[in-house]
């Protein structure tokens, strides 16, 4: 992974070379509250540890006994669903075809029961707490579908959860292979494990190769930012909110990062959103959201940090020769030099507006370099937090609606079921 930081500084909100040189006293700190943390496997920081804890054999051998599915169907939430999504986006399926079931919309769960080949499906049903609302509640439902079309859910089923919760008792009642959800790592931090691996393995993909680049990002975490690509985003992205970069859109350069962005985005809001302090990731997609986006990030409020994100290598797409006007220079051309024109072109648009930017290269789109990624922005991740002083690996204020929901629905006695009932009224219909 290559950071550069270069459009950070000197834009607006200010950041100078100075002031990170001053901070980088501070990053010193923090990574070795950071490999101390790591030395303990103490909770949260274990999850930078995966490179050398997580354990592809396991994944490998929990995956063998299903043969060649057509289609798997990720059953979980958050974190137990977005590193999953990102990893077969990324890497794409190879004829195997990847389904996340991560929200309760009943007519989207119709339609994706309808649509799968249920008989030739992997269900990997994902918790850590095994209690999770969404997850057991969209399992019962797949289970069902699978027993109503005649196939044995118990030997399409594979679980990963937590030593106990209602997914480990199931899984104890039906005999399912169960995988354990990797000790002291938050679902937003367990990608590269039990967690989202089983779908890699299943589709084919090199997960020693994931892990190897996630290892390379975690060789390279040092005492100065300076050093450390991770930690030199983490610490622009930090005294950037700090000086008024409310908001980071991420923006990678390929539609096979579009997940991605959606799981820095739990990242970075479970993580930091914390004490009045925090960073809210905005996502997009180049070269798409130029023609949405952009208009804003350039002449809107000074309140933005923009990441662009893209692969140095990519497939190569020819355009053809035309004679008409106005459209010969594509000619002849590819259309990743068309894209990698744009990124740049958006990178010095946005320079040009005073808009403080990163750019975030990987050599190409592949089991390495995604482990690399991965791996960075959660390092990254953990920098800020530490600089900003919250407490990275919790999210107490997801609780409040939780316990309201099952309140409402009859499960259990929960005052914030009743102060739902409060709501302040003011209808124009
Ligand atoms: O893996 P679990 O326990 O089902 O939780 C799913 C997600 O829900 C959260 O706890 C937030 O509600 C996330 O932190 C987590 O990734």
């Amino acid at each position: 992974m290559y950071v550069d930081i270069g459009n950070a500084l000197d834009a607006e909100p200010r950041l100078t070379r100075a002031t990170l040189e001053r901070l980088d006293e501070r990053v010193a700190d923090a990574h070795d509250r950071i490999e101390r943390g790591r030395a303990d496997a103490a909770h949260g920081y274990a999850a930078l540890n995966l490179p050398d804890t997580a354990d592809p054999d396991a994944v490998r051998a929990a995956v063998d006994r299903f043969d060649d599915p057509a289609a798997v169907l990720t059953v979980g939430i958050g974190g137990s669903a977005l590193g999953a999504a990102t990893l077969a986006e990324a890497l794409g399926g190879d004829g195997l075809d990847h389904y996340v079931l991560d929200n309760v919309d009943p007519a989207h769960v119709d339609a994706l029961l309808d649509s799968l080949p249920l008989g030739d499906t992997v269900v990997h049903v994902v918790s850590r707490s095994g209690t999770t609302a969404e997850t057991l509640a969209n399992f019962l439902i797949v289970r069902e579908a699978m027993d109503r079309a005649g196939v044995d859910w118990t030997r399409r089923t594979l679980v990963t959860t937590g030593a106990d919760g209602n997914l480990r008792e199931l899984a104890a009642r039906h005999d399912l292979p169960a995988l354990d959800v990797p000790a002291g790592v938050p679902g937003r931090f367990s990608a590269l494990s039990t967690v989202a691996l089983p779908v890699a393995a299943l589709a084919g993909h090199d997960v020693d190769a994931l892990l190897d680049g996630a290892r390379a990002e975690a060789d390279r975490l040092a005492g100065s930012l300076f050093d450390s690509p991770a930690y030199a985003y983490g610490a622009v992205c930090y005294a950037l909110e700090r000086r008024g970069a409310a908001i980071n859109a991420m923006v990678p350069y390929a539609e096979s990062l579009e997940y991605f962005a959606e799981w820095f985005a739990q990242l970075w809001a479970e993580s930091l959103g914390k004490d009045a302090v925090g960073q809210t990731p905005a996502r997009a997609l180049g070269a798409t959201d130029q023609h949405s986006q952009l208009q804003l990030y350039r002449a809107g409020p000074r309140d933005k940090l923009v990441t662009l994100v893209r692969p140095r290598e990519r497939p190569r797409i020819p355009i053809p020769e035309t004679d008409l006007d106005g459209l010969a220079y594509l000619g002849g051309g590819s259309l990743g030099d068309l894209l990698d024109a744009e990124f740049r072109a958006t990178e010095a648009s946005l320079a040009a507006a005073n808009c403080p930017n990163v750019r975030i290269e990987l050599d190409r789109i592949d089991e390495r370099g995604v482990g690399e990624l991965l791996y960075g922005m959660e390092a990254a991740c953990v920098l800020y937090g530490e600089l900003a002083g919250v407490e990275t690996f919790t999210q107490p204020a997801v609780e409040w609606g939780k316990r309201a929901a099952r309140g409402l629905l009859g499960g259990g006695d929960f005052e914030e079921a009743d102060a739902v009932g409060e709501k302040r009224r003011l209808v124009v219909d």
